[in-house]
Parts: C-alpha cells; structure tokens; sequence
C-alpha cells in the first residue's frame, strides 16, 4: 500500500501592518489588496491607536458603552482639535447591545448625527460583544467576509469574566478574522485548519509573544522564528503552555492539531 502522505494545510497569513502610522516608510497605509477593517470599540478605555483604526475602518460599531468612550475618549486622545468636531467627526455607524451602559445624552447625540441604533436588550444570553461581531458577520457577505478583519478595541486589560468572554468570540466566530486589541497586546486565533504565517511588525510589536491551547489541548504544535520553538509538541493547561516566548524572525508559522491563541506585545 502507498504510504500516506502527510496532511498538508493551506497556509493563512497573519499581519498587524494595520496598526503602522501612514507614514512609516516601509509599509503605506492599507491599499485596495489588504484586507477590508471593520472597528468594534468596547466600553474600556481607548488605545492610543484608536484614532488612526477609526481612519482606516470601512464600518465603526460601538458595543453599548463603548460609545461613550467614544464619545469621552477621541477628543481627549486628540488634545489639539475643537471637542466638538472630533465628536461631530468620530461618529460610529452603530451602537449596539444592551443598552445598560451606553450614556442617554450620549446615544442621542449620535442618534440625531444619523448613527443606526440597535437596542437588543431583550438578549441576556450574549454579550455586547458578541452581538456586535453577529451585526458585523450578518451584513457582510460570505465572499467579503474572507477579506474583512474584525479589530477589536479594548478587549483585554479589564474585567476577566469580560475577557474571558471576549476571547470566547473569537471561538463562536473562527471563521472570520477577530483581532483582539488593548494597549499592551493583541491576540487572534490559529485555526488547526491552517499553517500559519505570521508577519510580525517588529516596530510595533513583540518581543514577547505566546502560544495558548485555550479550548483543548494540542498533542502536536510546530513552529518557525520564535527563541523557544515547538517541535511537534504537545501543550495543554497543566501542563507546557508557551508563555513569555520571544520573536526571533521576522515572519512565525505555526502548525498545530489544535486551535491556538497567539498573542504579542504592543510596543508603547
Ligand atoms: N472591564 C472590561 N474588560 C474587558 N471588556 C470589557 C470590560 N467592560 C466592558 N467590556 C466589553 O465591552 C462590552 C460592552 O460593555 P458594557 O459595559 O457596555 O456592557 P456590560 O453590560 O458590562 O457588558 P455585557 O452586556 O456584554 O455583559 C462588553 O460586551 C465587553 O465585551
Ligand atoms: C449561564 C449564564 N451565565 C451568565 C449569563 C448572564 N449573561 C451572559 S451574557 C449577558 C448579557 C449582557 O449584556 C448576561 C446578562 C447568562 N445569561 N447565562
């Protein structure tokens, strides 16, 4: 009998050229080939980097409370500019969610600038979150949705049952491309569909970097250009996970039998 031939997986590649400042000389801003970005902004404090996502999203959506950081957070993260304008400018697409947080004075304001309101308050099974990733997968059409990046703001770094759930999303949704952001960090999902490629922007991230079997463990994890790489590794919760790893090259593949985390540092 022929012998069989190893499995072999398409390979997805991964990059954060989204979070480069237009100006940086070796990436421009986002061309027509780079993948579409819709911005979701969570009820935690804005990055730094808000302002420049916001300029690059096609679609902005605030979870509930997420707009009065908005509302609150873009004049202050830009100091030089009228608060007023800023708020008549950063104005999202749509607001989203429970509605127990977002401010009223707040929500009228964005509802009179034209902002579609979505009140799901009657959904107490799925977070705010979670609903806007839903109203974002369900106006888009499954071809777009292979070149459309989900990034998330403020979804570390807070509540940890509100972390948990936030990277829970990225498990209910693993078809598309979630990035979870905060000010420290970014993580996503490798599917176990995939090799992954990963193009680490070294002036904007890493050193540290992790590898995480968050649903199941994996019994075989390889890796490329990482200081501690695995090969053919097994890795679960008690036992090896990889934590303060350290990004040695330029581009990291990963191939595993499991769904993985992968998470860098942002630099400050
Ligand atoms: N402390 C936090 N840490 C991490 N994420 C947060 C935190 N607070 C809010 N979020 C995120 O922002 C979203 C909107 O939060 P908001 O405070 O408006 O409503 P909530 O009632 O606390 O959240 P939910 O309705 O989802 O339980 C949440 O779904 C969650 O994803
Ligand atoms: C088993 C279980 N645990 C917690 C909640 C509570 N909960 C989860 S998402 C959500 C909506 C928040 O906007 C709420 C209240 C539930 N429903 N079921």
């Amino acid at each position: 009998m022929a012998p069989t031939a190893p499995t072999q997986r398409p390979t997805m590649r991964h990059s954060s050229a989204f979070l480069l400042p237009s100006t940086a000389p070796s990436s421009p801003a986002p061309g027509p080939d780079d993948a579409a970005v819709a911005l979701v902004v969570l009820n935690q404090p804005l990055p730094r980097f808000a302002p420049l996502l916001w300029s690059r999203a096609a679609v902005r959506v605030c979870a509930d409370g997420g707009a009065n950081r908005v509302f609150d957070g873009m004049p202050a993260l830009l100091p030089g500019q009228d608060p007023d304008e800023v708020r008549a400018s950063y104005k999202p697409d749509v607001i989203k969610g429970d509605m127990d947080s977002v401010r009223p004075e707040v929500k009228e304001h964005y509802s009179n600038l034209g902002t579609r309101i979505v009140d799901e308050s009657h959904d107490q099974d799925t977070t705010d979150l979670h609903k806007c990733i839903a109203f974002i997968a369900e106006n888009y059409s499954a071809t777009n949705k292979s070149n459309l990046s989900i990034l998330v703001l403020g979804a570390l770094g807070g509540r940890f049952d509100h972390e948990m759930g936030n990277i829970n999303v990225l498990h209910l949704f693993p078809s598309i491309n979630i990035v979870l952001l905060s000010d420290d960090c970014l993580i996503f999902l490798l599917s176990k569909m995939h090799t992954h490629e990963i193009h680490v922007e070294k002036s904007i991230e890493g050193p540290h970097c992790g590898l995480i079997p968050i649903g199941m463990p994996s019994t075989s994890t390889t890796t490329t250009g990482l200081r501690w790489n695995l090969d053919n590794t097994s890795m679960s919760f008690g036992g090896l996970i990889s934590t303060s790893n350290i990004v040695e090259e330029d581009k990291v593949t990963v191939t595993s039998d499991s769904d993985l985390m992968w998470t860098t540092s942002l630099r400050k």
